[in-house]
C-alpha cells in the first residue's frame, strides 16, 4: 500500500489549498465520512455534528474534527457541519467529481463478482473496460460490457483515458499485468493478487488482501485470548480508541 503524503498546489479559493497537505490516515477515513454523509442526506439532514458524523462514520469526533479542520472545514458552533458542503468539499478532494475511468484485468471468480458490482458507478467511478488473457472469457458480456483480450488493452486505455486500473489475475501474472496497465498510460492500480508489485514512482498502488486483514483480526483473537488468560482475568477490552477499526 503506497503511503505517500500529497504535498500542497497553489490556486484554490477562499484561501483553502486545492491539495491540501492531507495525511495518508486522513485520507483513508475521508471515504467513510463520505459514506455517512451521503446517508445522513438521503434522510434529509442537512446539518451534522461532530459527534454525528464522528459516530456514523465509526471514528471518534476529536479525529473527525482534526481530519476535517485538514479541508479547512470546522463547522459552525451550535450547528455542525453543512452535510452538502461537506459532501462537496469530500468529493473535491477525493477527485471524485471527475467520475474516472476504471478498467478490471482478470475476469475469473474475482473479477467476475467486481465486474458485476454496481455500486462503483454511485461512488464515482465509471468501470469502462474488462480484459482477460484466456480467449474464452474474450466476449463473455458483464454488466453490459464485453470482456477484451488483454491485448488490446493499450490501445483502450488510451481511447477510454483510463486512470485506475484493478488487477484480478493470479498472483504468478500480477507485475506483468502491472507493467502493461503502467505501459498502457495508467497510473493509479488496485492490486487485488497477494505480493509486492514494482511500478515507476509515478504510479500509485493499493493492495486489497482479505487473507491479511484475517491474519490481523487473528492477531486481535489471540491478544484478547491472552489477556484473560491473565492472573485476575484482565478485561479483554481495549482502554480506548476505535474498536470498529482495529489498527487504524
Ligand atoms: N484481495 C483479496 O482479498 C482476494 C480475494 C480472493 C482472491 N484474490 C486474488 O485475486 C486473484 C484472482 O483470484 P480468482 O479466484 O478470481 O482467480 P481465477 O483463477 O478465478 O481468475 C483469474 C483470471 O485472471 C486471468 N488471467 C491470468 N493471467 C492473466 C494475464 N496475464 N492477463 C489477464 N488476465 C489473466 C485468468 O484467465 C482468469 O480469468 C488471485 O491473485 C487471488 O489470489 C484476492
Amino acid at each position: 500500500m503506497s503511503q505517500q503524503r500529497h504535498g500542497s498546489t497553489p490556486g484554490a479559493a477562499d484561501g483553502v489549498p486545492a491539495f491540501p497537505d492531507l495525511p495518508e490516515a486522513t485520507i483513508a477515513r475521508l471515504p467513510e465520512y463520505l459514506r455517512a454523509l451521503h446517508h445522513l442526506a438521503e434522510t434529509g439532514a442537512e446539518t451534522v455534528s461532530s459527534e454525528g458524523l464522528a459516530a456514523a462514520a465509526g471514528v471518534n469526533s476529536a479525529k473527525l474534527r482534526k481530519d476535517l479542520s485538514h479541508l479547512g472545514s470546522y463547522g459552525t458552533r451550535g450547528v455542525g457541519y453543512d452535510v452538502a458542503l461537506l459532501v462537496d468539499q469530500i468529493e473535491y478532494i477525493l477527485g471524485l467529481d471527475k467520475n474516472r475511468a476504471v478498467c478490471l484485468v482478470g475476469v475469473g471468480n474475482l473479477g467476475h463478482a467486481l465486474a458485476g458490482y454496481a455500486g462503483f458507478a454511485s461512488r464515482g467511478f465509471r468501470v469502462v473496460a474488462l480484459f482477460d488473457a484466456d480467449p474464452k472469457k474474450v466476449g463473455e458480456q458483464i454488466n453490459g460490457l464485453t470482456v477484451q483480450h488483454t491485448d488490446d488493452l493499450e490501445r483502450v486505455a488510451a481511447e477510454e483515458s483510463i486512470a485506475i486500473g484493478v488487477i484480478a489475475t493470479p498472483p504468478g501474472t500480477a507485475q506483468a499485468v502491472a507493467d502493461a496497465l503502467v505501459a498502457a498510460g495508467v497510473t493509479s492500480i488496485l492490486n487485488f493478487a497477494p505480493g509486492v508489485l514494482s511500478v515507476p514512482s509515478n504510479v500509485d498502488v493499493r493492495k486489497v488482501d482479505l487473507a491479511i486483514e484475517l491474519q490481523i483480526l487473528s492477531f486481535h483473537e489471540h491478544r484478547k485470548a491472552s489477556l484473560t488468560a491473565l492472573p485476575g482475568g484482565r478485561s479483554a477490552q481495549p482502554a480506548s480508541g476505535d474498536q470498529e477499526v482495529v489498527g487504524s
